[in-house]
């Protein structure tokens, strides 16, 4: 079974130190917290992307090599993460035959790839993102708040496939967002960040139903007053 553990991850700037966590990984993790709690820092930690001006202590142990081809990442904007003037085919990094499958495990037809992004839907391109992750040897898919950009229909089509693909592709996910309800159906665990520190964690199932931190209780309430809100 796949594993990843975040042992240490401390990022500071100047003297200011702005995460300070560690958790594991072994299914599927939310990574909830409020604005600036340091989600995005995470998650570019582990892609390598800090910028140069931050001090990093990172101690991360996994069972596979962690590299470009095994970790998956799929951004919050889909529209900006595709090439505007590169028809479909040419922004993937992978031979025919694993194009024509991986589309298909994301349920678009082959046709997809003679087409400019222009031409695509907002549920296809966030489709195409989900196929060009899943196209290299990947064994960790890393969410940055997927379905934030994307109407109430195609947000639930994209949880719905995101947790079909983990369940066949036996994928590690840590999938980052400030909607609690949207992780309910794919990850097992939570995670919660208050200024870069860790608050709460455990299975998804008993902090939603029985929150310890009042900041989570915070979070879940407002998480659903803003689904009662977009009703
Ligand atoms: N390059 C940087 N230099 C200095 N401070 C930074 C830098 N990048 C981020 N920060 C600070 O680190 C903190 C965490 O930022 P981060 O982007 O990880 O938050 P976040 O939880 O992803 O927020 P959001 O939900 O709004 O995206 C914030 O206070 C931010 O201002």
């Amino acid at each position: 079974m796949l594993n990843l553990n975040i042992k240490k991850l401390k990022i500071d700037f100047k003297k200011n130190n702005l995460v300070d966590i560690s958790f594991n990984i072994d299914d599927s993790t939310a990574l909830i917290g409020e604005s600036g709690s340091g989600k995005s820092l995470t998650l570019k930690a582990l892609l390598n992307l800090l910028p140069k001006n931050l001090e990093v202590t990172k101690n991360i142990d996994s069972n596979f090599e962690l590299n470009s081809n095994s970790i998956g990442f799929i951004p919050q904007n889909p529209f900006t993460s595709l090439s505007p003037m590169t028809k479909i085919n040419k922004q993937f990094f992978c031979d025919e035959k694993k194009k024509v499958e991986v589309l298909k495990l994301v349920d678009l037809d082959k046709s997809v790839l003679n087409k400019f992004p222009s031409q695509l839907s907002g549920g296809q391109i966030q489709r195409v993102v989900i196929a060009i992750a899943i196209s290299k040897d990947v064994k960790i898919l890393l969410l940055d708040e997927p379905t934030t950009a994307l109407d109430i229909e195609n947000k639930k089509n994209v949880i719905t496939l995101i947790s079909d693909l983990k369940k066949r592709l036996n994928l590690l996910i840590l999938f980052v967002t400030h909607d609690i309800e949207s992780i309910k159906e794919i990850c097992k665990n939570i995670v919660i960040i208050k200024k870069g520190k860790l608050i709460e964690s455990g299975l998804t199932k008993e902090i939603l139903e029985n929150p310890k931190q009042n900041y989570t209780k915070i979070l879940i309430n407002s998480s659903f007053a803003n689904k009662e809100f977009r009703k």
